[in-house]
Formats: C-alpha cells, sequence, structure tokens
C-alpha cells in the first residue's frame, strides 16, 4: 500500500489553524486536523476549544492522557494532514519483535550491557523468533479475544502447533523426539528449561491473563498424565491429537465440596460388573478450559481410593462456564459428569495410584506459573516507569515525588529478586533427574510460587496507587494495570494456594534438618 505524502508546515503556519471552526494540534511532529473529530472526540469536544492547545504543540497534553496506541487506530491515523519541517516524530509504538528499552523492562539477560550465566545464543535466537511471533499473531487475538470473551481463536492455536509450540510447553522430554521445533530453530536435544522459561514469559507479555490460560493452559496440565501414564494405545491416539491443536484436554480435579482435600472429593468412578468400565458420576468445578474440551483429566474417587481417568466429551459430559474474576476465554467450567461411561483402558496410573499421578505434574505446573507470573510484574514495572515519566502533577513528572519512587523501587527488587530466584531454579531442573527435581525442588518451587504471589498483588496495589483512578479502568491509560490488579491473586490460588506451599516449603525443610543441628 502507497503511504500517503504528508505536507510539511512549519509551526506559525500550523498556529493559524486555531479556531474551533479551524482546528488543528501538533502531536510529536505530526499535524492533526482535529476540527470535525472534536465532536466525536471520546474526552469531548470541549477539552480541544482551549487558547493554548488550538493550533499548538499538544503533545504533553495528549501523553497524560492517552496511550501511544490510540494514535496508531486506523480512523485516527487518518487524521494527520502532515508533519512540521525538520522535525521527526520521537515517540515509538509496539515494533513487532523489538526488545524494551525501557530500564528493569526486561531482564537482565536480555538488557544491553549485561550478562548471564544461563542464557546461550540458542535462547537468544529462539527468544526473538517466540517474541516476534507472539506480537504478530497472539498479541492482535489476545486484545480481540479479551474485548469479546470468546476463547483464543484456532488460527492461533494452529500456528502454535505448526511451530510444535503445544509440545514444547510439555517441557523437555522425549515427547519432543522427531518434532521440528520453531521451523528447525533448535533440536528437540538441545530444547531445555530455558527454551520453555523463555516461551513461559513471552506468552505472557500480551498481560491478559485469562486469556493466557485460554491457549490452553488445561492442556499443559491435563495432558502430561496421559503422556507419562497413559497406555500406549492411549497416548499415540491423544497425545498427537493435542500437539496439533485439533483437540483439547482439561485437568478436572477440584469440585465445589473439596480442592487440594482429595479425601473430600465426591465424583465417584464404578466398575460395571464385566469390569470393562467405570461409570462416572460427579461434578468438577473451576476447571480451566473445560468449555470447550473434548478430553478430561479427571480425578475420581475408586473402591481402591483416589484414581485419575480419561474421560472424552460426550453423552452425560455437560460444562458450563463460571463467571470468574478475570475473563471468558479462558473457558473457566462447572463440570458434571453423569452415568458417563469410559472405558477401563482409559485409567491414569494404577487404580487407587490417583495422587502420585497428580502429584507428579505439580512442580512443572508451579514453575510455569512462577514464570508468567515475574513477567506480569515486569509489564507492571515498564507501565509505572513510563506513566510516571509521562503523568505530570503539581507541574512535574509523577516520578519527581520520593513516594512514587519508593513504590517502583520496591516493586523492582521483588521483581528482579523473583527473576533470579526462577532463573536458579531453572538451572537446577536443566541438571537434575526427574527424581530428583521432586526432591530438591518441591519445596523451593513452592515458596517461589509463594514469594512471587505475594509480591505480585503488592506490585498490583502499588500500581494502582500509582494509576489512580485508570488502575481501577478497563479501558484507557491504566488497561494493564486494571487488568494485573484483578487477575493478579488467580497465580496465588492457582497450582496450589499460597500459603500451603509456602508451607510445604518449610515443611521439606523442617524434615531435611540435620538430627544434629543446634544453636
Ligand atoms: C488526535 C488527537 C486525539 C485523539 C485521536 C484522541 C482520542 C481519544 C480517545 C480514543 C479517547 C478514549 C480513551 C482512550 O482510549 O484512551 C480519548 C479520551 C480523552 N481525550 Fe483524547 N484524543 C486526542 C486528543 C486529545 C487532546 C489534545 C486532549 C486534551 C486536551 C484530549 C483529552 C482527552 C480526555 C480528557 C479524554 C478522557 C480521558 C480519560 O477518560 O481518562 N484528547 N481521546
Amino acid at each position: 500500500m502507497a503511504t500517503k505524502q504528508l505536507k510539511e508546515f512549519t509551526r506559525e503556519e500550523v498556529a493559524q489553524h486555531n479556531k474551533p471552526d479551524d482546528l488543528w494540534i501538533i502531536i510529536d511532529a505530526k499535524v492533526y486536523d482535529v476540527t470535525r473529530f472534536k465532536n466525536m472526540h471520546p474526552g469531548g469536544a470541549f477539552v480541544f476549544l482551549d487558547e493554548e492547545l488550538m493550533g499548538q504543540d499538544a503533545t504533553e497534553t495528549f501523553y497524560g492522557l492517552h496511550r501511544h496506541e490510540v494514535l496508531e487506530k486506523p480512523q485516527f491515523i487518518r487524521l494527520v494532514v502532515g508533519t512540521i519541517k525538520d522535525e521527526k516524530p520521537q515517540i515509538v509504538g509496539r515494533v513487532p519483535g523489538a526488545l524494551s528499552k525501557v530500564p528493569y523492562a526486561e531482564p537482565t539477560w536480555l538488557s544491553e550491557g549485561y550478562h548471564s550465566p544461563y542464557f546461550t545464543e540458542s535462547h537468544k535466537r529462539f527468544q526473538k523468533v517466540v517474541r516476534k511471533f507472539v506480537d504478530e499473531v497472539v498479541f492482535p487475538d489476545a486484545m480481540a479475544r479479551e474485548e469479546d470473551g470468546k476463547r483464543p481463536s484456532l488460527s492461533v492455536i494452529e500456528k502454535m502447533a505448526e511451530l510444535n509450540i503445544h509440545a514444547m510447553r510439555m517441557g523437555p522430554g522425549k515427547h519432543l523426539k522427531g518434532l521440528k521445533l520453531m521451523n528447525g530453530l533448535i533440536t528437540p536435544e538441545e530444547f531445555d528449561y530455558f527454551h520453555e522459561l523463555i516461551i513461559n514469559q513471552e506468552f505472557a507479555r500480551h498481560g491478559q491473563r485469562g486469556y493466557g490460560d485460554g491457549l490452553n493452559a488445561g492442556g499443559i496440565i491435563g495432558l502430561p498424565p496421559v503422556m507419562n501414564f497413559g497406555s500406549p494405545e492411549i497416548r499415540d491416539k491423544v497425545v498427537p491429537e493435542v500437539f496439533s491443536g485439533k483437540k483439547f484436554i482439561c485437568l478436572a480435579i477440584s469440585e465445589a465440596f473439596a480442592g487440594s482435600d482429595v479425601q473430600g472429593l465426591k465424583t465417584y468412578a464404578k466398575k460395571t460388573e464385566d469390569g470393562k468400565f467405570w461409570i462416572v458420576n460427579g461434578t468438577k468445578k473451576w476447571i480451566t478450559n473445560g468449555t470447550f474440551c473434548d478430553y478430561f483429566t479427571v480425578g475420581c474417587r475408586t473402591d481402591d481410593g483416589f484414581t485419575v481417568i480419561l474421560v472424552e466429551r460426550g453423552e452425560g459430559v455437560e460444562t458450563k462456564p463460571i463467571k470468574t474474576a478475570y475473563s471468558p476465554t479462558a473457558g473457566t467450567s462447572y463440570i458434571t459428569f453423569e452415568n458417563v461411561k469410559v472405558p477401563v483402558e482409559n485409567t491414569l496410573g494404577p487404580e487407587g495410584g490417583g495422587i502420585f499421578v497428580m502429584l507428579s505434574n505439580f512442580n512443572h505446573e508451579r514453575w510455569m506459573i512462577c514464570c508468567s507470573a515475574v513477567l506480569a510484574q515486569r509489564l507492571c514495572v515498564e507501565e509505572c516507569l513510563k506513566w510516571t515519566n509521562q503523568r505530570k502533577a503539581f507541574g512535574k513528572p509523577l516520578n519527581s515525588q520520593a513516594v512514587v519512587r519508593s513504590k517502583i523501587a520496591g516493586m523492582i527488587a521483588r521483581l528482579e529478586s523473583g527473576q533470579a530466584w526462577l532463573e536458579n531454579i531453572t538451572h537446577q531442573m536443566n541438571n537434575m533427574s526427574y527424581k530428583e527435581q521432586s526432591k530438591y525442588l518441591a519445596g523451593p518451587i513452592g515458596l517461589l510460587k509463594m514469594y512471587l504471589t505475594r509480591s505480585g498483588q503488592d506490585t498490583a496495589r502499588d500500581a494502582v496507587q500509582i494509576f489512580g483512578g485508570r488502575g481501577i479502568t478497563r479501558t484507557g491509560m491504566g488497561k494493564y494495570i486494571e487488568h494485573y490488579h484483578r487477575a493478579a491473586p488467580f497465580d496465588a490460588i492457582l497450582g496450589g494456594a499460597e500459603d500451603v506451599l509456602g508451607d510445604l516449603g518449610v515443611r521439606q525443610a523442617i524434615r531435611n534438618m540435620p538430627k544434629n543441628a543446634r544453636l
């Protein structure tokens, strides 16, 4: 498409257009004719009818009230009639794939002048491609779906499948064997937990927590029991279906009656007399992706105790949406199973051994939540640094107030300590067998998650104070902060409640106390 050749004006020429029926303003060296637009302006026409604004430079005023993305919308680009002679626009919007230059907006390993003991050239190459994919494919869909409340578009799921991102989100392992990862950018053998950390963090950069969960979060926790405990027949059918984005799976454990207290669960699976089928009856609540899943990895009480069974959507399975604080894009559901007949071959792991099946994936799930929880804090810091720099109060930028700087100092310290601990744990994961990870990392991962969700909620609260009314408004300047403040408690609940996880970490430490330790 040919770009419109823009005329050049001097500031004096623009100043002639200073009347309500001939009204121009300058924003970042671009000249806008707002004569007709002022009557449609969401902030009202009145704001334009200011002697100090008509025909003048409104850059500072504009950025105190709007996000830059407003000017990137086609209906507003059309208002541009020219540029200022010998001046160039300075403000850049979101460039797909680019790194932010705002301090602390990127982890140190991606920041100019810093070093990392963990990340290699392979990780750097990988990060670039994932960021571009998220910016170009995921970000626009996240914004649109948060707006209309629909599940993530299948076109995004399919594009992720083409690059084998669904498979990579299950972590390194033999399930990657033979797959072409990111169009062959890295080999399955090369893929490690730092690559996965990159996916988890880059995929959280759109800041839409509900959409993030809608994008197969159910699969990440629902598929591992199939991969690790399903019969070869079940595995060979279900795993490729989910990796290719053709089918969806979720984990269905919690109920209105009980969550972590599996003894209190009521969903019951009873074998038919011939022993060939389970008959499943019961309900499940808060099941992420449940509204659109084809398969459900269900925790059931059985005669032998607690058993995990793979249930396929069909007769007797009903799902309905639950309205949560984040958004319907996550597909959070209430599920009823009524006399659902399931072949016994769908049992995942030993009968009565369901606890072990469930526990086996907890560390990975919690670590994954840690990755995105840190990133969410990082976005928050970037938003606060930008806002306090461009917004003026009492004639000075907000960041000239010590109380504001003190809040940001706390945010940065919490964020960077969280990222550093996360990278350390990720390094341990890369160097430990699965068994060692369970032994040495369950406690630290629990403590890290507790730390990140507590500090995340502190950061969300401080950010709302910094943004004021905008921090509690769903559109405009504070929209990411409003969303984060609303969604931060999810991380503190999903995958294990904050206090329970902190306690787990300390109990593990107590268990490992040397017998002869004394003050
Ligand atoms: C080309 C120029 C402008 C465009 C395209 C524009 C567009 C918009 C839009 C889309 C909104 C809705 C809120 C949002 O999405 O952020 C808005 C709100 C607003 N605008 Fe503008 N605007 C322009 C210039 C200005 C100027 C120069 C002023 C100030 C004198 C102004 C004052 C406001 C105010 C006070 C609001 C309400 C903000 C709020 O609710 O927090 N606008 N504008």
